[in-house]
């Protein structure tokens, strides 16, 4: 039975998703731990420094060595609490600057903002990764001709202004601030499926996307959820169709 609206906003994940989680574990996370001892060292008294020091418990934002052992055990563990995230997004910055970091996409993602924004859809991001990373990884992109994809983004979404992205309180949270669109205008796509099912819970539609690199999905997943590999697969349920 076909829904009875049609998609307006398109909200995004971004590792898994958008782009390689080996973007994530393996350039993203290791650039943050190897220019931290550096900046613990020449920003700790700092007062640009300190908010991200103190966001920290205090048993780890009293010495540099409990703050660093204690980033390096949160990065093993991809514990993604906000405070870490708001760090990470920080010690990213150097390398976007300087060109070392560089977003890759996946092939159709570029062009599928450009073609859902010329529709009229929005699109907005949730991520684990801060809005201040979001907003570094999607201005700094391996997209050509135009690598900064910031004007395609209508608002972003993290831990601290959603909440934690398996619950479906977060999602209420993110549509309620957009009242202008009933829940069910909304689409959200990501690699994690206890984020499709928040999402899902909080009367969004929810998609699973499937990207060259992501784990394996239990076999009962594609029985009860929708699974893509392509954006390209989306342009039905972007007109009118069942979640
Ligand atoms: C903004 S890019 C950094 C992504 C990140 O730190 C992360 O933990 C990815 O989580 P996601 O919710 O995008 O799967
Ligand atoms: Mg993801």
């Amino acid at each position: 039975m076909a829904a009875s609206t049609s998609v307006k906003v398109v909200l995004l994940d971004i590792e898994g998703t958008v782009c390689p989680i080996s973007f994530v574990k393996d350039v993203l996370f290791p650039y943050a731990l190897k220019v931290l001892p550096d900046t613990l060292e020449s920003l700790w008294g700092s007062p640009d420094f300190a908010k991200y020091r103190n966001a920290f418990p205090s048993e780890y934002s009293s010495s540099r060595g409990a703050l660093g052992a204690h980033v390096r055990d949160l990065v093993a563990k991809d514990v993604k609490v906000s405070y870490l995230k708001s760090l990470q997004g920080y010690l990213w910055e150097s390398g976007y600057a300087s060109g070392d970091l560089k977003a890759p996409l996946f092939p159709d993602v570029a062009a599928k903002l450009s073609e859902w924004r010329h529709r009229g859809l929005r699109v907005m991001i949730y991520s684990s990764g801060s809005v201040a990373a979001q907003k570094l990884f999607f201005k700094h992109t391996d997209a050509a001709p135009t690598s900064d994809l910031t004007t395609q983004i209508s608002d972003w979404f993290d831990t601290v202004n959603a909440g934690l992205k398996t619950d479906a309180s977060s999602y209420e949270t993110i549509a309620s601030k957009h009242p202008e669109f009933l829940p069910g205008e909304w689409l959200f796509l990501s690699d994690n499926v206890k984020e499709v099912d928040a999402a899902i819970e909080a009367g969004m539609r929810s998609v699973v996307v499937q990207r060259p690199g992501n784990a394996p999905l239990p076999p009962e997943v594609p029985q009860r959820l929708r699974v893509i590999e392509t954006f390209e697969s989306l342009d039905d349920d972007l007109n009118v169709r069942t979640s």
